[in-house]
């Protein structure tokens, strides 16, 4: 049976959210996956003002009964089509994984590579994860949480939707236990920068890689001498027109001299999402905090 499409979502929010409604109808073998593998693969959450994308407050999950098992718990937000997830898992039998994202196509093909790789650590849930981190997920429940790629809304006046703002970050840092690491991706200049501003001013985590890759040594200096993000999709960035936020983004801004940005985490597998990035030219900046 085709799964309900989605519903506005914006009526109970006080928030901008990270996401935009995306084709939610699935067709073909990622119907017939969503129909065979729900049941076993993706969490039935209770859900409020017929969005399905959140989650009722005062739900908490029981990650023994989902999982079978008490392990170890690493939580993927914005898992995409679950390349890294499903590749961890793989690699990483004796724990837990838990993939959140909103887009249905997405967990219908992450539920797909579940089933056809044999994996019986990995569930998956459609909901908002900083509606998840709220109050579903356990406080301290997570060794570690990772948001690889956010999707980076590039114009200043949508920066408000970025997820990775101190309100998440707060959320993180509920969810994760004592040791716990939360780590970061993205493609985008302007957005690392965020991140790392925001996680370094949090108080709730200590940056395992504080001073590393800085000057000339800085993928942040790299791309403001190389100047890569001021061409998008083959264009000039313009002032005022801009398509990505010119905040970070020009020649010549200067030397990095903070750095703090993570080698490449090697659970990490570069997804077709990331490969885009890179044969664009854009740099990668991973980052990796600890919860204090
Ligand atoms: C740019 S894609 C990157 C996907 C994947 N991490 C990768 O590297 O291929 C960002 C993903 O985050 C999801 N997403 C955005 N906001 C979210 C939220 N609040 N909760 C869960 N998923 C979210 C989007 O649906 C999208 O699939």
């Amino acid at each position: 049976m085709e799964p309900p499409t989605q519903t506005p979502d914006q009526p109970y929010r006080t928030q901008p959210v990270s996401f935009v409604r995306r084709g939610s109808r699935l067709q073909g073998r990622r119907r017939e996956a969503w129909d065979e593998l729900a049941e076993d693969f993706l969490l039935d959450l209770p859900h409020v003002h017929g969005s399905d994308t959140s989650v009722a407050p005062d739900f908490v999950l029981d990650l023994h009964a989902a999982f079978g098992r008490p392990a170890p718990l690493i939580i993927e937000v914005g898992s995409g089509l679950g390349e890294a997830i499903a590749h961890a898992a793989a690699h990483d039998p004796d724990r837990n994984y838990l993939a959140l994202e909103v887009y249905r196509p997405g967990l219908a093909q992450t539920m797909l590579r579940i089933s056809q790789e044999q994996l019986t650590n990995v569930r998956t849930a459609q909901v908002d994860a900083a509606a998840a981190f709220a109050g579903m997920i356990p406080a301290g429940a997570a060794a570690e949480v990772w948001t690889f790629f956010p999707d980076p809304w590039h114009k200043a006046r949508h920066h408000k939707r970025r997820l990775v703002k101190e309100d998440y970050v707060e959320r993180v840092a509920r969810v994760l236990e004592p040791g716990g690491v939360f780590r970061l991706a993205t493609d985008w200049s302007s957005y690392a920068v965020q991140m790392r501003a925001v996680l370094d001013a949090s108080g709730h985590f200590d940056n395992l890689h504080d001073g590393e890759r800085s000057g000339e040594r800085s993928p942040l200096t790299q791309v403001w001498e190389s100047g890569v993000e001021t061409v998008v999709g083959g264009a000039p960035v313009r002032e005022g027109k801009d398509p990505v936020s010119t905040g970070n983004t020009g020649v010549n801004e200067g030397v990095d001299l903070v750095g703090g940005w993570a080698p490449r985490f090697d659970g990490r597998i570069p997804t077709s999402f990331e490969n885009k990035a890179l044969e664009a030219g854009r740099m990668v900046f991973d980052l990796a905090y600890r919860r204090r």
